[in-house]
């Protein structure tokens, strides 16, 4: 099977689980972070960069792909493995999400979204199928059905009927997908912020058997303690022996939050966007390196972190690199915070071997916020 994910245990302190998902690409140990790599690159990063931290899975964006270089270019390539020289694991959005967080002028009927391109402004459409052609071709190891992520806040009725659509739409996708041996195709449950409505999609969606599922429609500006609650009423519901994604989050608090509540999966722009303006993620919280109080400090961005940055470059030298708009700064700050990450997740794993996640939460809480939430 294309994606056949393997429930090592459940930490005894929490709900969260230990897993492996096996793809034709090799396989990702989970709880996992995944970066965004948005045009076909993780913005600065190498592959080898990307594989030296450890990186097992990265996403491409069906939406960019499609308006440029086009699908068809990539495919022609031979995919977006060999395309962008990444040979482990792909993920790609099913770019409805993309068309509603960039583009203007867009339409949503039953057969699909109608929209302008940003780039050039053409008038564009995608549909469920149009979706499942682009991340075929594209050769992604995991694709996602076609969705609509409603807006928040957005009422009650406009959520039933969008998550009904969606629905629908996720039996147009599986009917469209023509390599489900070799691309896992994931279902994605919406409901809004609607306990009953939650449970409700969670129903609808898991009934098409899969080989995982996405929480979608948090994430979205809603309070954190909200997201936790859909969450707690969502992963529950679906198969224990199925991995599940929470779409578009990659805070540390929400990652080691979200893994407590059953989640194995993350991506979120993020760690890559803040980097490259200055802002990173360090042992002891957030540090905005661009800052005047870090001209004269030659010290390692963060002491406790044995990355590359941390072992060869000052916070004077990195906040030196990012006032001059220095592509090496950006390329050392995103080093860094995909380092701190990843390594967080690996402690988060190990501290789910141990049964002892909730106290590696609140040891990390202290030091990265400095108070236990
Ligand atoms: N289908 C689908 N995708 C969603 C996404 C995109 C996940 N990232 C894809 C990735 C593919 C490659 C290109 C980049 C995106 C979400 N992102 C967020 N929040 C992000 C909130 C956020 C956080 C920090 C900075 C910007 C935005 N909520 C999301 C909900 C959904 C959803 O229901 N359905
Ligand atoms: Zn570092």
């Amino acid at each position: 099977m294309a994606v056949h994910y393997e429930l090592i245990k459940t930490c005894k302190q929490t709900g969260a689980r230990l897993g492996r998902i096996h793809t034709l690409h090799g396989t990702i140990e989970t709880p996992v972070f995944m970066p965004v790599g948005t045009l076909a690159t993780v913005k600065t990063m190498s592959p080898e960069e990307l594989k030296e931290i450890g990186s097992r899975i990265i996403l491409a964006n069906t939406y960019h792909l499609f308006l440029r270089p086009g699908h068809d270019v990539v495919e022609e390539a031979g995919g977006l493995h060999r395309f962008m020289n990444w040979d482990r694991a792909i993920l790609t959005d099913s770019g409805g999400f993309q068309v509603f967080s960039l583009s203007d002028l867009r339409k949503i009927t039953e057969e699909g979204v109608s929209f302008r391109s940003h780039l050039s402004g053409e008038p564009l459409f995608i549909s469920p199928e149009k979706s499942i052609e682009i991340q075929n071709s594209l050769g992604a190891d995991i694709i996602m059905a076609f969705d609509e992520c409603p807006p928040y806040p957005a009422d009650r009725d406009y959520v039933r009927s969008s998550m009904d659509r969606t629905y629908r739409w996720l039996q147009r996708c599986v009917e469209a997908h023509r390599r489900p041996e070799e691309q896992g195709l994931f279902g994605i449950v919406q409901g809004g912020m609607y306990r009953d409505l939650r449970e409700e999609s969670a129903r609808q969606i898991t009934s098409v058997d899969l080989p995982g599922y996405a929480i979608g429609g948090l994430s979205v500006g809603e309070p954190k303690e909200l997201m936790y609650e859909a969450l707690e009423h969502t992963t529950p519901l679906l198969p224990k022996e199925k991995p599940r994604y929470l779409m578009g989050v990659g805070s540390p608090d929400a990652l080691v939050e979200g893994v407590m509540r059953g989640v194995d999966m993350f991506d979120c722009v993020l760690p890559t966007r803040i980097a490259r303006n200055g802002t990173t993620m360090t042992s002891q919280g957030r540090l905005v390196v661009r800052n005047a109080r870090y001209a004269r400090d030659f010290s390692p961005l963060d002491p406790e972190c044995d990355c590359y940055t941390c072992r060869n470059y000052s916070r004077a030298y990195l906040r030196h690199l990012i006032k001059a708009d220095e592509t090496f700064g950006l390329r050392l700050t995103t080093y860094h915070n995909l380092y701190f990450l990843l390594r967080l997740m690996e402690g988060v794993r190990e501290a789910i071997r141990q049964d002892r996640l909730r106290d590696y939460r609140n040891a990390f809480f202290e030091k990265y916020y400095g108070s236990v939430e």
